[in-house]
């Protein structure tokens, strides 16, 4: 897949120091594109950084440190960025984690998964909203999962606290972030912004994502899913980050789409439009969620 001309845009790549987000990162540099790359980690950011700097003399591509797990982290990056750019053309919420055997909490006394993977992003794109709406055409692009199918939003247990299955909170992230997603999309319709608002899943693509989780508390991490004999089909990250580059830079994409791979069992293959169960078309949870997800991260849409 070719990345159009990204010259005079600028993203924002959540999670850049690493898999999808990384690939992304890198395409978008060599694109033209003025690339902020977010890590929690500054030597890993860093690294990353230099990395597309070397093999792209001339990219346009800076660290700024984000925790979504923090939410005055998620404040205080919006804030610099707010004062540092005109406008920002395109945000991609791929940052995520996967899993962890046992529950955590955010900073904020969030669950992990639903605090990383949900309420952080919503704050986020809640927050740089105004600096989006500054660009002619912007996008948000929420990273959603395979696994979403499987997913359920229990608001009477959001964060787990009752009970708390690794799985099963992922899954209900992943659902989260297709509807905000989703119901982004209509807000941008209702109020007539010229935002899109897009859903993607990356497949199967062998990241650090499947260790990385797994091993939070020092549990040892499970045994890859992608051993030689595997008969799981599976991408590497280069394959797995184009489903987010065509929601981000696309021509023909939809607003509220969502696209995933296409090929085999849908987890690896060309980008593409992808199927939509029915309770990912619920719109009423999807708006329920959005305002569930406002108050707990004291962030909203802007008013205009
Ligand atoms: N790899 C897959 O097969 C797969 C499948 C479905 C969905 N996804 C989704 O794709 C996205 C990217 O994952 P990946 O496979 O590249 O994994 P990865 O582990 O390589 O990358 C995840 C990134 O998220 C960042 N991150 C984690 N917690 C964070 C936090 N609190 N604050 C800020 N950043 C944080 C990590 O530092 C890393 O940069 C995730 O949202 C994941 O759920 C991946």
């Amino acid at each position: 897949m070719r990345v159009p001309d990204q010259s005079g845009r600028s993203v924002v790549v959540t999670g850049g120091n690493s898999g999808i987000g990384r690939e992304a990162a890198e395409r978008l540099a060599a694109a033209g594109a003025r690339v902020v790359l977010t890590a929690r980690d500054e030597a890993k950011g860093a690294a990353a950084v230099e990395e597309i700097r070397s093999a792209h003399p001339g990219a346009d591509v800076e660290l700024r440190l984000l925790d979504l797990a923090d939410l005055a982290s998620v404040a205080a990056f919006a804030d610099g960025l707010a004062r540092d750019l005109p406008h920002l053309d395109a945000l991609l919420n791929n940052a995520g984690v996967m899993a962890p055997p046992t529950r955590f909490e955010t900073v904020d006394g969030f669950e992990l998964q639903m605090g990383t993977n949900v309420l952080g992003p919503l704050a986020l794109t809640n927050r740089l909203l105004p600096l989006l709406l500054a660009a002619s055409a912007p996008r948000v692009v929420w990273t959603s999962s395979g696994v979403a199918h499987l997913g359920r939003i229990r608001f009477d247990d959001l964060q787990a606290r009752r009970r708390y299955r690794p799985w099963a909170a992922y899954a209900q992230s992943k659902l989260a972030d297709l509807l905000l997603g989703r119901h982004l999309a209509h807000v941008a319709d209702e109020r007539g912004w010229p935002l899109l608002s897009v859903v993607t899943h990356p497949g199967f693509t062998r990241t650090n994502l499947q260790t990385a989780g797994a091993s939070l508390g020092g549990g040892t991490p499970r045994r890859s899913p992608f051993g030689s004999r595997s008969p799981i089909p599976s991408m590497e990250p280069a394959e797995g980050a184009l489903s987010l580059l065509l929601a981000a830079t696309g021509p023909d994409v939809a607003q509220g789409g969502y696209l995933g791979p296409t090929g085999t069992f849908g987890i690896v293959g060309p980008p593409g439009p992808v199927r939509l169960s029915r309770r990912m078309r619920d719109d009423a949870t999807a708006a329920r969620l959005w305002h569930v997800a406002e108050d707990l991260t004291g962030t909203s849409l802007p008013s205009a």
